[in-house]
Order: C-alpha cells, then sequence, then structure tokens
C-alpha cells in the first residue's frame, strides 16, 4: 500500500512567486492497483509522482510504502523498488550506449559496476528473449547505439528496461503522449501485460482519456492539487469517456476558463 498523508507542497516559497500546490493533500492506492490519474494542466499530476518518487519533497505530511515512512528516503533508494517512464522516451535509456548496454544497465540497477556483471552470456539471452517480446526486431539489433532507434522503440526499450529488476511500483508520466497511435497502443498493451504479469501497483498520469477509461482499475482525476474524481472497480468500468469530458467540462466553468 502506498500512502500520501497529509501532503504540503510549495514551490518558490518566501518569494513573491511562492505558490502551494498541495494544502494537505490526502490518497491511499491499495497492492496491485493500476490508478489511471487525468486532469486539467497543472493540477499538480507530475508533482505527486515526484513526490512519491523521491524527486521533490514535501513541506509536511508523510509517505508511506507498506507502513515504511519514506518521506525523506532519497530517491534512488526508492527507486530499486519503484520503476519509472517518462513522457520523452529519451529519458528511460542512454543514447550512446548499445541495446545490450542498455539492458545490461538496467538489469543492474542499484548494484556496483553494474555493465560489467551485465555481460555474461546468460544475461545476453535473457535479454534478446525479452526484447523479442516487443515484436520489434531489437533483439537482432543487439550492437545498435539507441540514439538511432525512433521513440516508440526507445519508449518501449525505456518500459522494459525500467521493469527489469524485481520492482513493487510502476510510476507512468504520460509514456504514450509523444508516440504516433498505433505505436502508443503497442505500448499501453505491453504496460498492461507486465503490470499483470508482475502484479505491479502502478500510477499512471494520462492525457488520453481513452486509455485512462480502458486501462487500469482504478481512476482519479486531479484539479488545482486536488482529487475531484476517485472511480474504483465497478464504478470505473462503468464509467465513460464523454462522462469524464462532461467532468472536464464542469472544472472549466467553475474556473472560467
Ligand atoms: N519546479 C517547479 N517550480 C515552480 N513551480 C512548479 C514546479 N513544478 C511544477 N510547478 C507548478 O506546479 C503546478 C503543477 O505542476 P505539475 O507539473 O505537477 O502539473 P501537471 O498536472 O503534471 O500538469 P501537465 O498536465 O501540464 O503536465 C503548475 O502550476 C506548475 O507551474
Amino acid at each position: 500500500m502506498l500512502e500520501l498523508k497529509g501532503i504540503h507542497k510549495y514551490y518558490n516559497p518566501g518569494t513573491v512567486n511562492e505558490m502551494c500546490l498541495f494544502d494537505d493533500f490526502g490518497l491511499q492506492i491499495g497492492k496491485g492497483e493500476f490508478v489511471s490519474v487525468v486532469g486539467s494542466n497543472g493540477s499538480g499530476k507530475t508533482s505527486m509522482l515526484n513526490l512519491i518518487c523521491g524527486s521533490i519533497s514535501p513541506e509536511k505530511g508523510s509517505i508511506l510504502m507498506d507502513g515504511k515512512d519514506i518521506t525523506k528516503e532519497k530517491e534512488y533508494k526508492r527507486n530499486l523498488r519503484i520503476g519509472r517512464v517518462y513522457q520523452n522516451p529519451a529519458m528511460g535509456t542512454c543514447p550512446s550506449m548499445t541495446i545490450l548496454e542498455n539492458m545490461a544497465l538496467a538489469d543492474n540497477k542499484g548494484k556496483m559496476y553494474g555493465l560489467l556483471r551485465g555481460t555474461n552470456k546468460n544475461r545476453i539471452s535473457y535479454y534478446r528473449e525479452q526484447l523479442s517480446r516487443l515484436n520489434l526486431g531489437l533483439e537482432d539489433k543487439m550492437s545498435v547505439k539507441v540514439g538511432v532507434l525512433s521513440g516508440g522503440q526507445r519508449q518501449a526499450m525505456a518500459l522494459l528496461m525500467s521493469t527489469m529488476t524485481p520492482i513493487d511500483y510502476l510510476i507512468l508520466d504520460e509514456h504514450t503522449a509523444a508516440l504516433d497511435p498505433k505505436t502508443a497502443d503497442l505500448i499501453m498493451e505491453l504496460t498492461d501485460q507486465i503490470v499483470k504479469e508482475k502484479n505491479l501497483t502502478t500510477i499512471m498520469v494520462t492525457h488520453n482519456l481513452r486509455y485512462a477509461v480502458e486501462y487500469g482499475n482504478r481512476l482519479l482525476m486531479m484539479h488545482q492539487g486536488k482529487i475531484v474524481l476517485d472511480k474504483k472497480k465497478e464504478e470505473k468500468e462503468a464509467t465513460s469517456i464523454d462522462d469524464i469530458l462532461t467532468m472536464f467540462n464542469e472544472i472549466s466553468i467553475e474556473c472560467g476558463n
């Protein structure tokens, strides 16, 4: 279980640009939940993910992972249990390294001298097997530099790499947003497969309402640092894209946009 309790988050505190994003924000995510998060621009979705991953700290409040307070735990330590895929495919892979080197690096996350240990024969055939799941032919291009791959190919690799070590949580920050519709569908299918196979507790921020409705078992909508909609299981299944759009429109009218 992941818990955010009484979170207060300010940006630029003590300056004329001070902005309070979260004022007593709370959220509980149960083990194995796959939560889709939608919301207006600037509603705090990425900030929430950054707080969970430890990329930013709250001014007040606590973050608990399976009952343990991790509020002060460093990002690199949390990352041993969390996999994260970003919107930009370049974020999850290293362009100047080969596919093989990238896979070895991901495989050895958190270990010392990762690259050397990762290049033994058994592991290479494991990487080949994993890459072949993508159906992109990458298993036959292991010595090619990742920088020459397309965005979709890189994102598929980023997803594979972020879930290679035994993690419990998967954080997806608009991870299909930079991809063409067909490739985005492919990455979404792959995501769903991996989440189910590894029973990962997943938070997926997306502006794609179809994905938000079709995938996962819980749907959150955020607005101005608050959760304004939280639908679980059957209630989520009964929610349509039109329902979410209506809610978006109501929020916009309230804001005068
Ligand atoms: N490092 C920062 N410094 C100052 N303000 C920030 C910083 N990061 C985010 N903000 C502000 O916090 C608010 C929430 O931003 P955040 O990126 O979390 O929203 P979001 O819901 O992910 O938005 P989008 O859908 O546009 O990606 C915005 O008003 C943003 O300008």
